[in-house]
């Protein structure tokens, strides 16, 4: 399980005083995530989730408090940094940034259907139109140049046919790269996995995880987003589930020309940036009790995307 950092009672205790909310009642390791430590804390004021941050610069996270702080301002449904009755957000517990955030309710689906991806393309495109005009900027630490770099050195532990599969990926980077950063931008949550929102029955609750957010293309953050929800087990974009999260999206914030004709080349983005970042964890975390995600997934997903049959929804 991915509990980086174990925590005993008083040290949660002496943390959470600060914040005013009332006695610990109880708190509980989560299993799932693969980048940091939570914990569900209940507090008698409430429920909550305590995140360390285990990776990723400290000087970062005056970002993610302040993207946060701007998405719920939108009234967008996301967790923001609480604060102490002294006003801090930014803590440190056991020697690691530690946030205390409101438990968003519901739960993560496995199974997505046309109306899930639906809210998913329209609460995206929410997040995107709240931050475009007025985006703060932050560099991906997984953008183009670390494609290029991770994924060269990863060739030559690549058999033949995944080889050939990432280095015309490689070379499609290269060649499209300015094309890519010239699209139109906003801050980008980089990593709307089904596992980062929550839904009850059919509705979206909400969206976690924004240690992934940058400033970046909007258009591939729905690459990102559709990779996930709309395929199926062998990688195959299902059509119905990829329409319905396009037009949800489009109806909000229409496509321009520029990202309709890079459409396919950012879905296949999407699928290097997390086939590299899978095989790379697989290595590091091998034999540890971390949750690590297949890079098969994303190997299989950018196979499917050598053709791309769904277009985006674009108006002339
Ligand atoms: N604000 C929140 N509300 C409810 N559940 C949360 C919240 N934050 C995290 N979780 C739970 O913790 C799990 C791991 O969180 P996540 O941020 O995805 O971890 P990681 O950064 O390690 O991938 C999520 O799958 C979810 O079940
Ligand atoms: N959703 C991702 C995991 C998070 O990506 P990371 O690069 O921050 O580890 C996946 O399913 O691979």
């Amino acid at each position: 399980m991915s509990v980086f950092t174990p925590l005993a009672r008083p040290e949660l205790e002496t943390f959470l005083a600060p914040y005013g909310l009332g006695r610990l009642l109880d708190f509980q390791g989560i299993a799932a995530g693969s980048e940091n430590t939570n914990f569900f804390i209940s507090l008698e004021q409430g429920e909550f989730v305590l995140t360390l941050v285990e990776r990723g610069p400290v000087q970062e996270m005056p970002f993610f408090i302040e993207l946060l702080d701007v998405l719920h301002n939108a009234d967008l449904p996301v967790p923001y940094a609480l604060r102490t009755t002294d006003g801090v957000a930014l803590r440190e517990l056991a020697g690691k940034p530690a946030l205390l955030q409101p438990r968003l309710a519901g739960k993560h689906i496995k199974q997505a259907n046309a109306q899930h991806c639906a809210q998913v393309g329209e609460l995206l495109a929410h997040l995107h139109l709240a931050t475009r005009d007025n985006m703060i900027k932050r560099k991906t630490d997984r953008g183009l140049d670390w494609m290029q770099e991770e994924g060269g050195k990863l060739l030559s532990h690549l058999d033949a046919e995944p080889r050939q599969l990432l280095e015309a990926a490689l070379e499609e980077i290269s060649l499209k790269k300015v094309g890519i950063l010239a699209l139109p931008r906003a801050n980008i949550h980089a990593d709307l996995f089904r596992d980062n929102a929550m839904f009850e029955g059919t509705h979206l609750t909400g969206l976690i995880d924004f240690y992934n957010a940058c400033s970046g293309p909007m258009l591939y953050d729905v690459a990102i987003a559709l990779n996930d929800w709309c395929s199926d087990d062998d990688g195959v974009l299902d059509g119905a589930r990829a329409r319905a999260l396009l037009g949800a999206y489009a109806a909000l914030r229409p496509f321009t020309a520029a990202e309709a004709e890079l459409w396919p080349t950012l879905l296949r983005v999407a699928c290097v940036r997390f086939w590299l970042s899978r095989l790379i964890a697989a290595e590091s975390f091998a034999g540890q009790d971390v949750l690590i995600h297949d890079p098969m997934e994303f190997q299989q997903r950018l196979a499917q995307r050598q053709a791309v049959h769904t277009v985006l929804p674009f108006a002339l």
